[in-house]
């Protein structure tokens, strides 16, 4: 069975606390914007649509119970209009809430922006009322979720067909790919994980590399732990030997490109992602191996210019300065339970330690070789990317 970072069924949604990952899976309840705020500010939820779901969700799940709490005594009330204002507002203010927990991946915040012209377009109907426009965000929600799975799959045909398609020699290929781009940064499937779960479905992967990802580990924690789920081949490397893998052993292991996320692409192609993308895209230059990257078009900003204007998000030292290890485990002495105690963080650094913990940087269009989304494979045309055709 696929692996599920979101439980979700009308009035009830569940995230599986990745911070746990791989050692514990234990899914918590997300019953208010408040809790999706926490889970995506402490990244028990992360990835850039995964973080965009929950947040839609979590409002969904919320007038759910809200809708129970209406009787009909309060809708016959006559001034519903004034009600139905109240109802928008309180969903804007929610919406504007959630954007505000991570400022990087503009998913969350295009998803806002879609939910925010839904309610406000239902609240201008002739039978408006909280009912109708609760209603209305309840099923714009859950299309978001149900279309993330299909573009991811589409990403993954895509860009598995693009790589097939410009190889140098025919074969089966690998591919090395960065931080976790798959069902636990999505709704299901993933997108750079998506390409390479396509390719190990048409038996053309020879091997998927990943990297672990510090300092918040999704590689060898997330990654790792959906590449080993779906039995494909694959090896963890730390972030420090992508250069010598390239190096050493990118001809023997037909290694044809580096694939990797995206949690805001501008207008012009310049691309964030998680730290480390941008190194990882000047050595696939140096070495001759395809850039790519792989986003729905939730990701891609048209209204940010370049990377130039793309705010980063700095997260605590202490991610940097402490890791998080399996919980420690005690054996009672007249029992076979074994009591499974909290994930430990394990502290790696010198005391009073000052570290810098960007979570993102931003790869330069001139280093990207094509971006997959759900509907093709953009490249550049004169050197450069015309994203707004794809709309
Ligand atoms: C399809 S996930 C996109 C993106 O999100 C991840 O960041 P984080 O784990 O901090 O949420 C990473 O940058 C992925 O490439």
């Amino acid at each position: 069975m696929a692996l599920q970072a979101i439980k979700y069924q009308r009035g009830k949604l569940q995230i599986l606390d990745q911070l746990k990952l791989p050692y514990q899976e234990i899914f918590i309840d997300i019953t208010s914007s408040h809790d999706a705020w926490n889970a995506i500010k402490k990244m028990q939820v992360r990835g850039a649509p995964a973080i965009a779901i929950v947040a839609a969700l979590s409002l969904a799940v919320w007038l759910v119970s809200y809708l129970r709490e209406i009787d009909e005594a309060d809708e016959a009330n006559e001034d519903q209009q004034n009600q139905t204002r109240n109802m928008v507002e309180t969903l804007q203010q929610m919406l504007k809430f959630l954007v505000s927990s991570r400022p990087t991946a503009v998913n969350l915040s295009d998803a806002a922006r879609k939910l925010e012209q839904v309610i406000i377009t239902s609240s201008h109907q002739p039978d408006a009322s909280p009912r109708r426009v609760a209603e209305a965000y309840i099923a714009a929600a859950e299309q978001m979720l149900a279309n993330d799975v299909h573009d991811n799959e589409s990403i993954g045909k895509h860009g598995a067909s693009w790589l097939l398609g410009n190889l140098d020699s025919p074969g089966k290929i690998s591919v090395l790919t960065h931080c976790n781009t798959g069902s636990l940064a999505t709704a299901g499937y993933g997108t750079a994980l998506g390409v390479v779960r396509a390719l190990h479905a048409q038996r053309c992967l020879q091997h998927c590399f990943y990297t672990e990802t510090r300092p918040y580990n999704q590689g060898c924690r997330l990654t790792g732990y959906e590449l080993i789920h779906d039995q494909i081949p694959a090896t963890l490397i730390t972030d420090s030997m992508a250069a010598a893998l390239l190096h050493l052993k990118g001809k023997s292991e037909r290694i044809a490109a580096v694939v990797v996320g995206a949690d805001r692409v501008a207008a012009n192609g310049d691309t964030a992602n998680k730290i480390g993308t941008y190194g990882l895209a000047i050595l696939a230059r140096y070495h001759g191996v395809k850039f790519l990257v792989a986003a729905p078009r939730t990701t891609i900003d048209l209204e940010t210019p370049s990377g130039t204007d793309i705010v980063i998000e700095e997260r605590p030292q202490i991610e940097v300065t402490t890791i998080k290890g399996p919980p420690v485990k005690h054996l009672e002495p007249t029992s076979v339970d074994v009591q499974v105690g909290e994930i430990k963080e394990i502290s790696i650094a010198a005391e009073k330690t000052k570290a810098w913990n960007p979570a993102f940087d931003v790869t330069p269009a001139p280093l990207i070789d094509a971006i997959i989304t759900e509907v093709g494979v953009v490249v550049k045309e004169n050197g450069l990317f015309e994203l707004r055709k794809i709309f």
